[in-house]
């Protein structure tokens, strides 16, 4: 009986890569990785690939380097990677800016470095797989990211240092930018919030007005990776609306009962509805009806998952799959009083003191991902020949390109001054002066990731249209531009509120008296 055995290898960027076992398995067919073997095959690499692949597979694949291999194109000696393409980076990563120092390039280098290695190169799994895993949340934690998130970090609470060794006491809302910007660059707003999503909102009540008790008990354990902390404040008939809510906390003395109100109309509403990280959260941050209609009437409460009655499902969306978006459903729970987060009916107050920073960080993450969506552009628009020339060589396709950089740089801009803004005043006068025009900024971020999403899928056509390789991130991102465009106040909303709000705000203490 004969035996034949074949040996594949081929060198892609100064890899040497043995791909004898991955014939079978190439999605591209056996036959490209066999003409290619024993050469150089970059150039047919790069026309049918992105670089995720090679962070995926190159691991299980690579036997050896020749050349340059190792060489990266660090700038300034950190360690840090810039965008290859024009653009690809906010423009402080290459020239001059007034905000940025060192402590801001090294949380760059370090937030960069974690996504690239641990993000990056999943999201797609992750995303079909509609989740993390739980092993994700301790290294986000380990690396000091968890804590870089939030607003108010409590030093005395958190178990692990900030990235980059930025200090709790200097950190700036520079920082907060740059940790967010960073983190959006996996490109998956379902990785996002799976890693952040609940901590960023549903935390900070319970760090700015929880008892001790509560603090010790939740905040070392959401920073350290261990739990995770969702906010539930919104039900079927209350989005935006959140003082129309209706979930009832019925004082039993020594605890509430959390349960279905049955109110004037009649109305059970014993779930709550879209909540971020919900199927798989510990706690959740629970606004609840302990008094009159409208917003005097809301109270916070801390429920745990372990407390009978509290039971959740995933919702399928079409967007931000591994977020764990659920329905959560109270029934007759039992929640002792310590668990109240605060003062009774104080909750509403509570809740909009972190508006802002959950809608810059909305802000963030959507500018990021156009970015992304121009970064993924320029690269494949650079190889990817029709009629002779390569895309990028189109006329149509520039204007398109140009087009969507000048809305991101602009809502980068605007960013960056609300940044500078926030910096140079206390946190009250921020709530009042900067609420209206960060309403404004959201509406504009969220428009520019849905023009630059659909601007993308465009020009990468079919490949947009299926899930996973080269047009994974495109795909993806354009599934989630109404995950960005509705929660944290709709586009509508914003923009109503934006003009009236900064109205109020400048007759109060601009316009001259008549
Ligand atoms: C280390 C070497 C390689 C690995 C790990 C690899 C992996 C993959 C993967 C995962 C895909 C699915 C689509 C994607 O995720 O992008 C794919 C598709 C493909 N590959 Fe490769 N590949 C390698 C080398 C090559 C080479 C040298 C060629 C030569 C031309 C090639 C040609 C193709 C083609 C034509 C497709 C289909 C593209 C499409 O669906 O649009 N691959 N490869």
């Amino acid at each position: 009986m004969g035996f034949t055995a074949t040996f594949s290898w081929i060198i892609v960027h100064d890899k040497v890569y043995d791909v004898t076992k991955f014939l079978k398995e190439h999605p591209g067919g056996k036959k490209v990785l066999l003409k290619a073997s024993g050469t150089d095959a970059t150039k047919q690499f790069d026309a049918f690939h992105n670089k995720g692949v090679l962070d995926q597979y190159g691991p299980g694949l690579q036997i050896g380097t020749i050349g340059s291999a190792d060489a990266d194109n660090d700038q300034d000696g950190d360690n840090w990677t810039v965008s290859p393409v024009a653009f690809g980076d906010p423009m402080w990563h290459t020239l001059a800016s007034p905000y940025y120092n060192d402590s801001h390039r090294a949380l760059r280098t370090a937030v960069r470095s974690f996504v690239d290695k641990e993000l990056t190169p999943y999201c797609h799994e992750w995303d079909e797989a509609k989740q993390l895993p739980r092993s994700m949340f301790k290294k986000a934690a380990e690396a000091g990211i968890l804590a870089a998130v939030i607003q108010n970090i409590p030093k005395d609470l958190c178990p692990y240092d900030l990235p980059g060794g930025v200090k709790v006491e200097d950190f700036d809302p520079f920082h907060g930018i740059v940790t967010m910007d960073e983190l959006s660059r996996c490109g998956s707003g379902g990785v996002v919030w799976s890693i952040c999503g609940g901590l960023g909102i549903g935390l900070p009540p319970v760090i700015q007005h929880g008892s001790d008790y509560l603090k010790k008990k939740v905040v070392p354990a959401c920073l350290g990776g261990d739990k995770v902390i969702c906010l539930a404040i919104t039900e079927p008939t209350a989005g935006s609306d959140v003082a129309g809510l209706k979930c009832e906390a019925r004082d039993e003395g020594d605890h509430y009962i959390v349960n279905a109100r049955i109110g004037p109309d009649t109305f059970l509403s014993p779930i709550q509805k879209w909540i971020t990280n919900g199927v798989y959260a510990d706690f959740f941050t629970v606004a609840v009806r302990t008094g009159e209609n409208g917003f005097n009437g809301i109270s916070l409460l801390l429920i745990e998952r372990t407390m009978p009655g509290v039971s959740t499902r995933q919702m399928k969306c079409s967007g931000v799959w591994p977020s764990g978006t659920a329905y959560i459903t109270f029934e007759d729970v039992h929640v002792p009083k310590e668990n109240l987060i605060g003062k009774e009916n104080r909750g509403f107050k509570y809740i909009m003191q972190n508006f802002n920073h959950e809608r810059m960080g909305i802000v963030i993450q959507a500018n990021r991902f156009a970015r992304v969506c121009i970064e993924e552009c320029l690269i494949y628009a650079d190889k990817r020949r029709t009629f002779g020339k390569k895309l990028i060589d189109h006329p149509v396709i520039r204007n398109k390109l140009g087009h969507m950089i000048r809305q991101v740089e602009a809502t980068h801009a605007w960013m960056e001054a609300m940044a500078y803004q926030a910096q140079q005043m206390p946190e009250e006068e921020q709530a009042i002066r900067l609420g209206g025009p960060i309403a404004l900024l959201k509406a504009q971020s969220t428009q520019t990731f849905e023009y630059c999403a659909r601007e993308a899928a465009q020009i990468f056509g079919g490949l947009a249209y299926t899930r996973g390789g080269q047009g994974e991130k495109i795909e993806r991102l354009y599934r989630e531009v109404r995950a960005y465009a509705i929660p944290g106040g709709s586009e509508e909303i914003m923009i109503d509120l934006g003009v009236r709000q900064s109205k109020k705000v400048n007759e109060f203490f601009n316009a001259p008296k008549l």
